[in-house]
């Protein structure tokens, strides 16, 4: 599990590691593992040319400091102050003693940035308010047109480190090199796009953030890794029966959008249930497509056992089904249609009770829901799934370029899924995604393993499909095995 860490509490773990060392220890770790990866990027030191931005911070010491050991090691460094007066003093000494050189005229650099092998960005790190200033924008987009390799310090400068948002311009890295504990906005879009490739350096934060007391000290957001997804999986056993596994009722499609159940079900096969059964007035498409599917014309009250639902995709105004499924007392997962048709006291009353709920949005549902702009919700994922899941009293999955899984209340580490590619944003991916989330759920996984499972396999799936051409949904769902297996590491 990759886990990370609010500023606050990076900060607090900082203090607490500071008071136990000598002064200027825990930047020097900093800056020599930041060395250690530009020499990396670089490949050979010596002879390099290599630019430094430099902020007022402690950001821009690190970088200071791993310039001069870049130009002691023979490169051409060469730092860029953006706020000469302010800069840090012992990195500033440390370069110039190793023959580095300093450039007070930032608007002048633009030429040496763009001509660099290597850029390194010290402008901010976690003590980033805004989006970057006037004086470095032109910085930032020349490091960005340039030759060179831009290695982001901490995170990229203009990323805000706990939710990943972006205002205006900000650094875009090739590599970030991350200190003590990954960041939130290291893990969430855009800043994940801006971040690059994140190279961890451990600075030995690990007993602080581990001994930390109360919401501040624990991670405000996670992201589930091969061997995490591989130990969630649902496995059969010799004793195992297609009951036993789980059976996954799927409430979906109408005469107008049959297909939504198609697609669905194609997910839900896929995803561990030992058997689908379908309801609702598309079982003639699902047969068709699938003849293993438990076709029902009865409603979801007298279809048969299930061990989870999923009720929405393409459901049009059927309010009645939905009703009807929440009232079960099994896991529910609501998808599309569905979440305009659940009554928030129906689903937060299935919370109370102690019966998992999984709401699917995403962004214009999760908005419409919520009753603010799509925007808002865009640029403040995590914030808006929180929001989500505790007016619901139920766990949230936010669809999206960063899809991320809050639980129910919006307590905890908010799960954001590392898989996936663009090529996903496609008609009825979503409903693939609702069908395998509805089956892992049926298989006995808790609401946030199972969408977070789902999420990881889906993304996987869909890259497998896509290979960097446009994919259609049908093709995500026929490569879910392929994913499942690729976790699992084996070929059988
Ligand atoms: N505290 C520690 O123990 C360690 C900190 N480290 C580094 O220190 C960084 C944090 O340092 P600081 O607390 O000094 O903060 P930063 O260096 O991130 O930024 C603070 C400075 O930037 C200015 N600033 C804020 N927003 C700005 C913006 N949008 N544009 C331009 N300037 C802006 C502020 O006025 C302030 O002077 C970490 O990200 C990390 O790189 C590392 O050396 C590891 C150890
Ligand atoms: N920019 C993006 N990058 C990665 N994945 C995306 C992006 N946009 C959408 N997706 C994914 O594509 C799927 C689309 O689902 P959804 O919006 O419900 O579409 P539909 O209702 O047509 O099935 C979701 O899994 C979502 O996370
Ligand atoms: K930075």
């Amino acid at each position: 599990m990759r886990t990370a860490y609010s500023v606050e509490t990076v900060r607090a773990a900082e203090r607490e590691l500071m008071a136990r060392l000598p002064e200027g220890a825990l930047m020097q770790r900093a800056a020599a593992g930041l060395a250690a990866a530009c020499a990396d990027v670089l490949g050979r030191v010596y002879g390099s040319r290599v630019v430094l931005l430099v902020g007022s911070g402690d950001n821009g010491g690190d970088a200071l400091y791993a310039g001069a050991r870049l130009a002691r090691r023979g490169a051409g460094v060469r730092a860029v102050l953006l706020a000469p007066g302010r800069a840090h003093a012992g990195g500033l000494a440390a370069l110039r003693r190793a023959g580095g050189s300093v450039v007070s005229d930032a608007g002048g650099a633009v030429g040496l940035v763009e001509q660099a092998d290597l850029v390194v960005d010290g402008i901010v790190g976690i003590g980033g308010k805004g989006g970057l200033r006037e004086a470095a924008v032109p910085l930032a987009e020349a490091a960005r047109r340039g030759r060179g390799v831009v290695v982001a310090v901490d995170l990229p400068s203009g990323v805000d480190a706990d939710t990943g948002e972006a205002r205006g311009t900000a650094v875009r890295a090739d590599v970030t090199v991350t200190f003590g504990a990954y960041k939130p906005g290291l893990l969430i879009d855009p800043g994940r796009e801006y971040a690059g490739v994140v190279r961890f350096v451990d600075i030995g934060l690990g007993r602080g953030l581990a001994g930390g007391t109360g919401p501040a000290g624990s991670p405000r957001a996670e992201a589930l890794q091969h061997a995490d997804v591989a130990r969630l999986l649902p496995v059969p056993g010799a004793e195992s029966d297609k009951y036993r596994r789980g059976v996954v009722g799927i409430a979906a499609g109408s005469a107008r959008y049959p297909g939504a159940a198609v697609l669905a079900v194609g997910g839900a096969l896929r995803g561990g249930a030992g058997a689908v059964r379908y309801v609702g007035p598309a079982g003639g498409a699902v047969l068709a497509r699938y003849p293993e599917t438990l076709v029902s014309e009865r409603g979801p009250a007298r279809a048969g056992r299930v061990q989870a639902w999923v009720v929405g995709p393409g459901a049009g105004d059927d309010a009645a089904t939905v009703g009807e499924v929440l009232a079960a007392d099994v896991p529910v997962l609501i998808d599309a249609d569905g979440l305009r048709l659940a009554e928030v006291g129906a689903v937060r009353g299935r919370g109370l009770r102690g019966v998992p709920t999984l709401m699917t949005p995403h962004a214009g549902e999760a908005a419409a829901l919520l009753g603010v702009e799509r925007e808002e919700v865009e640029s403040g994922r995590l914030a808006a799934a929180r929001e989500l899941a505790a007016r619901y009293e139920a766990a949230v999955l936010l669809k999206g370029s960063t899809t991320v899984v809050a639980e129910a209340g919006g307590g905890g580490a908010v799960r954001v899924n590392p898989t996936g590619t663009p090529w996903l944003a496609t008609a009825g991916s979503g409903d693939v995604l609702s069908g395998l989330g509805g089956s892992l759920l049926a298989a006995g996984l808790s609401a946030v393993d199972a969408g977070s499972v789902a999420a990881y396999l889906h993304g996987l799936a869909g890259r497998f499909a896509a290979e960097g051409a446009p994919v259609a949904a049908e093709d995500v769902a026929g490569r879910i095995a392929e994913a499942w297996r690729s976790v699992v590491g084996a070929g059988v």
